[in-house]
């Protein structure tokens, strides 16, 4: 599995992250026998002995609903990529039995694309969903009392007949099968009620949904519950992009992603090699319009992670939108280039790459986890000649390096409301509160890091944002701390149409169908 943790960690990465946190349970559990922590004591009862396997519940239901608990009470992140191929899904289906009492048979590939669509979308979808479960139970207590799993098995079937539009009542059958089985067959009866509920709301056309209507407030409530994002999120969006385009993004941040692959130059893969072998696995892609080594992948990417391309370093899986910060930074043969917040190094192997063998990425990073990830891909890559990596906190090592470069990268730690449609589970870890620290964090690896431009030298500051807070407004301020830079547009690296008016690159999800990033090119004139 390890050549597959870069992929997890590139999901994680973009993004300055809550630390994982151990598994513990909320109020709702206190007081339910099956949990993760009681299965995991081993205090489940007696009908749900371990190693049991049970051949009626449909495993992807099973799975998806054990994954959906550790996301929401483990700390784990939602892995879109599902990166647990055929075989290797021991430990998942290990944490399955703890769990639920039982253990299915393992999960085919139809099984695991159920489980990335089922999980995916239940989160994402979470706000809008616990409305239509709360709206149809007799009183808001015994929505908020629901025991976590029971609630977690509504969300499936919610989902998968509101929004998956699947044969109801097969959908009704399976998930009371889960609860009685999980659970216990009180919990598959009030599965039974709710779901059949809402198969009679829904065919009557009558789903409890907010109007849009009351002032700027009730609002955003509705938006937030139809588009199911927090509301302080939407009243974010519709002050800086308008109601309509707030709308489009929601929308953009619910939809299915889909996947970039860089094909590794530096081991001497070329796009149109990988893409023969595309033709061959029957895997549709696309290629890239902005970007000569990328492609796009909407479905199939199992395919590829199978044919073990990513193992052997063939190729990576990097959006384009970052791609096109690399393209900004314009990494050239034989140049030094200070990469400051470099893990788990998607940039740095990308700028890696195109030095072709001749100069040195500079890769300093606070963790030491994710460097390490770094050095290892570096060699799977075949770009570890030019890599070096520092493992210290930017602020204090910049204080007392004497290190000056031409060009110096600072990708820095954001809110990653840019890159909502690959990581669902992100848009409910976020707070409002976050941004004022981030912001302060953001000035701070600034200052640092432009200690390190040499006169005449470039200083490219990037995140993986939409937020003007975080881009265009930290980099004004800069401005008026540092008068001794000034920006230069970046119109010669990037197509036009990603060029913002102030000379800043902008991918908007909304218009590019790529992730949100920006970045900037700040140059030193003393
Ligand atoms: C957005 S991620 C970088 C992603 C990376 N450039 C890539 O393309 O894969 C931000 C990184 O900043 C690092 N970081 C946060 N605070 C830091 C500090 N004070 N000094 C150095 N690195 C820091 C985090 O550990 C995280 O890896």
């Amino acid at each position: 599995m390890a050549h597959l943790l870069p992929l997890r960690v590139f999901l994680s990465s973009q993004t300055q992250e809550t630390p994982s946190k151990p598994l513990k349970l909320s109020k709702r559990s206190n007081n339910h026998k099956t949990s993760i922590s009681t299965a995991k004591k081993g205090l489940l009862s007696p009908s749900h002995k371990m190693h049991k396997l049970n051949l009626e519940v449909s495993p992807h239901r099973a799975v998806s609903a054990v994954r959906l608990m550790r996301i929401e009470f483990g700390g784990a992140f939602a892995d879109l990529l599902n990166e647990k191929g055929k075989g290797s899904g021991d430990n998942e289906m290990g944490y399955v039995e703890r769990t639920l009492g039982f253990r299915t048979r393992d999960l085919d590939d139809r099984d695991l694309r159920l489980v990335t669509d089922i999980v995916g979308g239940t989160i994402r979808w979470r706000r809008y969903l616990d409305h239509l479960i709360g709206s149809l139970c007799h009183d808001e207590s015994m929505f908020r009392s629901m025991e976590p799993l029971l609630l977690q098995i509504l969300r499936i079937g919610f989902y998968e007949i509101v929004k998956l539009n699947m044969p109801p009542y097969a959908v009704v059958d399976e998930n009371v099968k889960l609860a009685k089985v999980a659970l216990r067959p009180g919990a598959g009866n009030m599965v039974n009620g709710i779901l059949r509920k809402l198969v009679l709301v829904k065919e009557n056309n009558s789903l409890a949904l907010p109007k849009l209507e009351g002032d700027s407030r009730t609002q955003a409530r509705a938006l937030a519950t139809l588009y199911s994002h927090p509301v302080w999120m939407v009243r974010r969006w519709t002050k800086y992009l308008g109601q309509e385009e707030a709308i489009q993004l929601m929308m953009w941040n619910n939809s299915d992603p889909s996947f970039s692959l860089r094909a590794n130059a530096a081991k001497g893969i070329t796009r149109d090699d990988l893409v023969m072998q595309l033709n061959s696995l029957k895997v549709p892609h696309e290629v890239s319009l902005h970007l000569d080594d990328f492609f796009r992948v909407k479905i199939g990417l199992q395919n590829v992670i199978r044919a073990g391309w990513l193992k052997e370093g063939l190729c990576s899986v990097q959006d384009e939108s970052a791609g096109l910060v690399v393209s900004v930074v314009d990494p050239q043969p034989g140049e030094d280039i200070i990469d400051c917040c470099a893990a788990p190094g998607g940039k740095t192997l990308y700028m890696a790459s195109r030095l072709r063998g001749k100069g040195k990425v500079h890769a300093i990073d606070i963790n030491k986890g994710r460097l390490r990830i770094l050095k290892e891909t570096a060699k799977l890559q075949k770009v570890d000649g030019v890599v070096d990596t520092i493992h210290a906190d930017l602020r204090t090592f910049a204080e007392n390096s004497p290190m000056k470069s031409g060009k110096v990268l600072l990708d820095a730690p954001c809110s990653g409301l840019g890159v909502l449609s690959k990581r669902a589970d992100l848009r409910w870890n976020r707070r409002l509160e976050d941004m004022k620290q981030l912001k302060n964090l953001q000035d701070e690896l600034l200052d640092a890091a432009s200690t390190f431009v040499s006169s005449g030298g470039v200083l490219i500051y990037s995140t993986c944002s939409i937020d003007p807070e975080e881009n265009e407004d930290r980099v004004e301020a800069f401005l008026v701390r540092h008068p001794e830079f000034r920006i230069d547009p970046v119109n010669r690296y990037v197509p036009s149409d990603f060029v913002t008016k102030q000379g800043f690159y902008f991918s908007d999800p909304v218009k590019h169908s790529l992730d949100g990033a920006f970045a900037a090119r700040l140059v030193r004139t003393l």
